[in-house]
């Protein structure tokens, strides 16, 4: 019940009026066929008073007015019948807007980690099937149901007046088709829950087939064949299984099917037998089995309005599952103020991590200091947990142990939307926004004011400008191809917006994982040359594998295993001769 009310109170918010004008227009088309009904009513009884009557003028042109109401009852159906048609097509439409909206907002509130959790994603997928159109169902079956329920009523009263066991039959009857289609609901539902994880397998086939970023490897290795293969697996079985449970749902419609009509046999029997036996009239046996039909359909819609909800509610609960999930972190009932400008600096201690649905940890027991105006480097083979630690620092995600402290004070104390405006981060799998260089570029701060000087000082401190400046409509041209007029960029290139986005943010605290990667040599030297001044009173942690670059870091700390084996400037650590030192050579002497 509480689902109905809160289904029902979605789609209200999504449009109060066109929901107002849905179930009104509803409502009348509802009452129509009564009005229509009781109109040739009255023109029969007009017809048979005017059997008697020796001037029949009066009551012809009284039978002519009531046919002129009898058509305009009809073109008023026909009306509603078009109104009813816009009303819902827009409430639907409407529904399907906010409630998308309602998923995006839930989605961004949600933790980081959960991405990682086929179980999110299992609820994810759920609710984007169900969220735009459950709600508006419901609000169907409710109309429809309270349409049922007002015929029912009026051909009740006809059906107690000839006698009241046939209304028990009526209920009776109904009774095999109600309990079937009710478990066909619960049956179906649980499939299509069973099977999520199999439909998101096939979707992301379909993913890989259509999308342009793997169009490259599909093509090159030929993988085109074999991904349709594997996408017709999946479907096959999951088409086997559904027309499965379709037969044996069939089936018992069947079995329940005849059972209605065995009952309603027999009361069509009881009604031509009393007839026969003089107790109806030939009158009474066309207006009685005419008013158990019509009883029998009202029952009918209304079973179907019935069941639907079922089916609607039970679906609808994976929408408000999704909506119901809340991060796991939560924010503070009294945030403090990320210290502005920092005086102390950021300090890592005993920090360890583990991923969710991990065996090991990524980090562990990490030390490591980064003082404002500081610029910190991270070395250390593939998978040795630079990243994780970045991620930590940017409270992507909390610490399984451990503290880390802004001047004194831990993370979790700050609002997280106070504490991401003081960092400034590059990813290795940073987004290229298929927008324009601008808006690319001012994505890096959405707080400030969208201005030409700050997002061109951006670019230039980035190295971007000069290609900017090369392209069509400059700042104003169209990145990617996803859009007409797109132009699309070299992978460093791209590198370079996304630097610029991350030097837009006013932050004291800038990360950068593999900043230059994609990078030519001179383009990295270019960025590295301005970096020490652009740094001058941020904290930066910087991530790279080159170790040419990172020599001017005041710190540089050696990673391996999740654990932080050497720490100190670059001299120190060549004159350590360890891990640090090994690899630098190593690099050093393939470019000799
Ligand atoms: N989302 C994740 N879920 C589970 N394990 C992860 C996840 N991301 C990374 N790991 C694991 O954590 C460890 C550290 O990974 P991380 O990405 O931090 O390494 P890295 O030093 O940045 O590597 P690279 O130099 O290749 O970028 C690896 O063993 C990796 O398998």
């Amino acid at each position: 019940m509480l689902k109905i009310k809160r289904a029902v109170s979605l789609v209200w918010d999504s449009a109060p009026g066109w929901t107002a004008a849905h179930v009104v227009v509803t409502t009348i088309q509802s009452t129509l066929p009564f009005a229509l009904l009781y109109i040739i009513k009255l023109i029969v009884d007009d017809i048979a008073l005017s059997l008697n009557l020796v001037d029949k003028t009066q009551i012809f042109s009284h039978i002519l007015f009531l046919l002129i109401d009898a058509g305009i009852v009809m073109l008023l159906t026909h009306f509603l019948a078009v109104i009813a048609q816009i009303c819902s097509e827009t409430l639907s439409q409407r529904v399907t807007d906010y409630m998308q909206t309602i998923l995006y907002k839930k989605a961004i509130e949600i933790d980081l980690e959960a991405y990682e959790s086929p179980h999110y994603q299992d609820i994810l997928e759920r609710a984007k099937w169900e969220a735009p159109h459950r709600p508006k169902r419901m609000l169907d079956n409710l109309t429809s149901g309270g349409q049922g329920a007002v015929t029912l009523i009026a051909v009740l009263g006809l059906l107690i007046s000839l006698h009241w066991g046939l209304v028990c039959v009526l209920i009776f009857a109904a009774m095999p088709t109600m309990v079937v289609r009710l478990r066909q609901s619960k049956v179906m539902y649980n499939w299509h829950r069973h099977q999520t994880e199999v439909e998101r397998k096939a979707n992301y086939l379909g993913h890989l087939l259509l999308g342009s970023q793997p169009a490259k490897e599909i093509r090159l290795f030929n993988l085109g064949n074999m991904l349709i293969e594997r996408f017709a697996r999946i479907r096959q079985q999951l088409f086997r299984e559904k027309l499965a449970i379709l037969h044996r749902q069939a089936i018992f419609q069947l079995i329940a099917q005849g059972c209605t009509g065995m009952v309603m046999l027999a009361t069509y029997g009881f009604i031509v037998h009393q007839t026969i036996y003089g107790r109806f009239q030939l009158g009474d046996l066309v207006l009685y089995s005419q008013a158990f039909q019509r009883a029998q359909g009202a029952v009918q819609s209304l079973l179907a309005s019935l069941s639907g909800l079922h089916e609607n509610n039970l679906f609808l609960a994976d929408v408000f599952e999704f909506l119901s999930l809340q991060p796991t972190t939560l924010a503070p009932a009294h945030p403090k103020l990320v210290p502005r400008p920092l005086q102390q600096g950021i300090v890592f201690r005993d920090v360890s991590f583990q991923y969710q649905n991990s065996t090991r940890k990524a980090i562990d027991g990490i030390n490591l200091t980064i003082a404002p105006g500081e610029i910190v480097a991270l070395v250390g083979e593939n998978g040795s947990g630079k990243t994780t630690l970045a991620k930590l620092l940017c409270r992507l995600y909390e610490a399984t142990a451990g503290t880390i402290t802004l001047d004194g004070i831990e993370l979790q104390h700050f609002s997280r939307t106070d504490f991401y405006s003081q960092v400034g981060a590059l990813f290795q799998d940073f987004t290229c926004y298929q927008f324009t260089v601008a808006d690319n570029i001012w994505m890096g701060n959405v707080e400030q004011p969208f201005t030409y000087e700050r997002i061109e000082r951006a670019a230039r401190q980035s190295g971007a400008a000069a290609t900017i400046q090369r392209l069509p409509q400059g700042y104003e041209t169209l990145l990617g191809k996803w859009f007409k007029g797109g132009e699309e960029l070299s992978g460093g290139q791209w590198q370079k917006i996304a630097l610029a986005r991350a030097f837009l943010r006013d932050a004291q605290l800038v990360v950068l994982d593999e900043p230059t990667s994609a990078m030519d040599a001179h383009a990295e030297e270019e960025v590295f040359m301005r970096f020490r001044e652009l740094m001058r009173d941020r904290s930066a942690l910087l991530i790279t594998h080159r170790l040419a670059t990172i020599k001017m870091a005041d710190r540089i700390y050696v990673m391996h295993r999740g654990e932080i084996v050497e720490s100190g400037t670059h001299d120190r650590l060549m004159a350590l001769g360890g891990t640090y030192a090994h690899l630098f050579e190593t690099q050093a002497k393939n470019y000799q």
